[in-house]
């Protein structure tokens, strides 16, 4: 089974990923941030480094795809014992969020755009909606709070002007997500790392999504 968390920088989608995976035993799948040669660069010059970061995100991302299928199989294979992934990001924000702001904020060329459009339609060809997605939504202070908190040094010059446009489209995002089951928390007030009840309160409307889910699926 494959659940996915979907949200902005700063939502809080690693930690909650961590926690999930602890509760349910779930395996968790990571964005590339450690290593990735392109993300401390692109922060200090968006247009220079927008479409190389695109690609190393996308193909990253496409690399987890694979994964994802794999798992599909097996579980198709051995229906007794369901292998559970939650992956933090997914490859739909890469295109509808972060590249397509890069292209309308001016900061990626009109054909690098077409071309990543044109990879990233190619890739979706085999790509399978998560059968639960779950977005963090979070509103300025609390991204900012947590990128400070956070303090990834490189992250610190995000403006809020980029972060305000990322939420924009986030929102644009999962008010047109059709695909699968959608499930919104607020994170301006539910604080799942601090506060046990918090967290078992999400993990009570997850339970129930994924029981309707099942019983949808005899
Ligand atoms: N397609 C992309 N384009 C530009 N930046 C990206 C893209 N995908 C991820 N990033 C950046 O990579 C870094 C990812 O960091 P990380 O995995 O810690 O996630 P995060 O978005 O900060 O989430 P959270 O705090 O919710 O765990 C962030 O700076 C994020 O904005």
């Amino acid at each position: 089974m494959h659940i996915a968390i979907t949200g902005n920088i700063g939502a809080g989608k690693t930690t909650l990923a961590e926690m999930l995976a602890a509760r349910y035993g779930w395996e968790v799948l990571y964005e590339a941030v450690e290593g990735n040669p392109y993300l401390a660069d692109f922060y200090a010059d968006m247009p220079r480094w927008a479409f190389n970061l695109q690609i190393y995100f996308l193909n990253s991302r496409f690399a987890q795809v694979k994964t994802i299928m794999a798992i599909r199989e097996a579980n198709r294979d051995n229906p007794r014992q369901v292998h559970t992934v939650v992956q933090d990001r997914t490859i739909y924000e890469d295109a509808a969020i972060f590249a397509r702001n890069l292209y309308q904020s001016d900061q990626m060329a009109e054909r690098d755009y077409q071309t990543y459009l044109n990879l990233f339609d190619n890739m979706m060809s085999l790509v399978q909606p998560p059968d639960l997605m779950i977005y963090l939504r979070a509103d300025l202070p609390k991204l900012r709070e947590q990128i400070q908190k956070r303090g990834r040094s490189f992250e610190q010059r995000i403006s809020d002007e980029y972060l305000l446009s990322l939420n924009q489209l986030y929102d644009q995002f999962v008010d047109t997500y059709e695909q699968g089951d959608l499930l919104i928390l607020d994170v301006n007030t539910l604080d799942y790392a601090e506060h046990p009840a918090d967290f078992a309160e999400i993990t009570r409307q997850i339970d129930q999504r994924l029981a309707s889910r099942s019983l949808s699926s005899r």
